[in-house]
């Protein structure tokens, strides 16, 4: 398992957009349905990345999911993840937001260690907005591996 399976399945787990929309630019049939001109549709990531079918046992948190060499991955319908959206107004931040979550992550678990807090509620609460937000914050026990820092 490595840093960046970890970070892709914490944005399977949790999906940040919960929602992409689009607006049909003219009459189009997808699958049966006709949508005319101007209508809506919304997509939802975090629906798709918990579909059994393309992430077994959806509801376990699994980094090695995303390994490139597993059977999983290799199996996995190419559109399953779309975290960042997808197609010709896919988020244009995506490798700018990997890139500065992975430097967070280290820059952090150098110095701390994450622990679970009881005072965390359970089950989570989340406020779904334009983006995902947890309803009364994220508590965690953090600690210093420097016993200077404390
Ligand atoms: C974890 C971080 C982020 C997530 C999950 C995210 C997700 C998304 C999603 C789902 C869309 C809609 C894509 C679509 O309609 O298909 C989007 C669009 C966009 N994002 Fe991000 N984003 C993130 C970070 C960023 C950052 C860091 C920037 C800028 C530095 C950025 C700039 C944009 C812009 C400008 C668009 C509109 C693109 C367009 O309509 O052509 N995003 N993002």
């Amino acid at each position: 398992m490595n840093l960046m399976q970890m970070v892709k399945e914490s944005m399977r787990f949790f999906m940040v957009s919960p929602l992409v929309a689009r607006e049909a630019s003219e009459r189009v049939d997808i699958g049966g349905y006709v949508l005319p001109k101007g209508t809506w549709v919304w997509m939802a990531p975090g629906v798709v990345a918990k579909d059994p079918i393309n992430f077994p046992d959806p509801e376990v948190f699994r980094p090695e999911r995303f390994d490139p060499a597993g059977d999983e991955q290799k199996r996995r319908h190419p559109y399953a993840f779309i975290p960042f959206g997808i197609g010709p107004r896919v988020c244009i931040g995506q490798k700018f937001a990997i890139q500065e979550m992975k430097l967070a992550v280290i820059q952090l678990y150098q110095r701390y260690v994450f622990r679970y807090s009881r005072s965390m509620e359970s089950p989570l609460e989340f406020h779904f907005g334009i983006v995902v937000n947890f309803k009364h914050g994220v508590k965690l026990q953090v600690i210093s591996r420097h016993k200077q820092n404390c």
